[in-house]
């Protein structure tokens, strides 16, 4: 089994007297500064514009400085701008800015794997990627807990990037439940595929395929959400506590049955083959040139991919019955 670090293994002493510069103020960047500065660590953040993110980052606390004063002292440098941002913001306001030596810090291995960005040779250069969404690295720390992440290494020039990988781990929560160490490789690739395949693009289109398949044939469209969206949630919290089996064992002796039998049907061998020709676009880097070819044209695709889903029948009914299930939820 891989080694599992914990809170045990994660010293903050190694980064406790360090300026970090948390650079963007979105769905990483706000959690980790937060995060970060209620662990006690000194934190900056460093931003392009005077706008939206600049104005929240006020309103929360801090006193947020354009990216090239920021680096200026800077100890450690976290990029959590969108990845297709960070080449650019590295050029023009990281380093002809930055202190020399000082630590490239990344969430995703994006634009190191890919060899967008180039860092210098006398920088360590390290990764937490947290294998879950901004808001919830945030949540669960304020609760108490952390989401799990992965660490890793690319540039390690004072001998202590792992443990300064640890240590920022720990004051974002990801050490309260578990941090493994990886390669940026294995996380670049691993991370992309999990999004594409299932996380984000298998299970909205798994959902809306049910959705549509019920409504198509005449059933009721606030029956079929129920049904193939919204009582998704619970059937992933059951695995989510109680692994596979524990979801088995709650539902019915049917629902194991139908489930066992035409799950394989549906997602049979030429799903699993799709699979395999996803990663392997992702491994040659063919995924990387598309998406930095999409970037480049202003992102037609995401944004007619979004708009369309958002005037979806599903949306409509789901907005419409969001109200009253977030009554039905617990209140804890
Ligand atoms: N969103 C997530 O939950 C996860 C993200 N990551 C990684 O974290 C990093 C940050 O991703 P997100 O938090 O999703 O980013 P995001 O899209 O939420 O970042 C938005 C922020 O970046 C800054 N920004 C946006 N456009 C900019 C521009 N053109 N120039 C300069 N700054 C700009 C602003 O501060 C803005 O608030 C990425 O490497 C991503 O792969 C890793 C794990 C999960
Ligand atoms: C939330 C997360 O880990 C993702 C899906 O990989 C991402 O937002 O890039
Ligand atoms: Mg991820
Ligand atoms: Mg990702």
């Amino acid at each position: 089994m891989s080694k599992i670090f914990t809170d045990k293994d994660a010293n903050l002493d190694v980064i406790k007297d360090k300026k970090i510069a948390v650079l963007g103020y979105g769905s990483q960047g706000r959690a980790w500064a937060q995060n970060l500065k209620d662990s006690g660590l000194n934190v900056i953040i460093g931003l392009e514009r005077e706008g939206k993110s600049w104005e929240l980052a006020k309103n929360e606390g801090f006193t947020p400085m354009h990216t090239k004063d920021a680096v200026r002292d800077a100890d450690i440098i976290i990029f959590l701008v969108p990845d297709m941002v960070q080449r650019t913001l590295w050029l023009e306001s990281v380093k002809p800015y930055m202190k020399k030596g000082a630590d490239l810090v990344f969430a995703h291995g994006f634009n190191i794997h890919y060899g967008l960005i180039q860092p210098p040779n006398d920088s360590d250069v390290y990764m937490i990627a947290p294998k879950g969404p901004g808001p919830t690295v945030r949540e669960y720390y304020k609760a108490g807990g952390g989401v799990p992440a992965l660490v890793a290494v690319h540039q390690d020039v004072s001998g202590k990037a792992l443990q300064k990988a640890l240590a920022i781990a720990r004051g974002i929560g990801a050490t309260r439940a578990g941090v493994i160490h990886t390669t940026f490789k294995e996380e670049t690739e691993t991370d992309l595929f999990g999004e594409q395949v299932i996380l984000v693009g298998g299970i909205m289109e798994l959902m809306k395929a049910a959705f549509e398949t019920l409504v198509e044939e005449g059933y009721q469209p606030e029956v079929a959400y129920f049904e193939t969206i919204n009582e998704l949630k619970m059937l992933v919290d059951l695995v989510y506590e109680k692994g596979i089996t524990g979801m088995l064992k709650a539902v019915s002796d049917t629902a194991k049955y139908g489930g066992l039998t035409v799950g394989k049907f549906i997602i049979n061998q030429d799903v699993r083959n799709r699979m395999k020709e996803a990663l392997q676009r992702i491994k040659s880097g063919k995924f990387a040139e598309e998406w930095i070819e999409e970037y480049g044209k202003g992102m037609p695709t995401v944004i007619n991919g979004l708009s369309q889903i958002q005037n979806s029948l599903e949306e409509k009914i789901g907005a419409q019955l969001r109200d009253l299930i977030q009554k039905g939820k617990p209140k804890s």
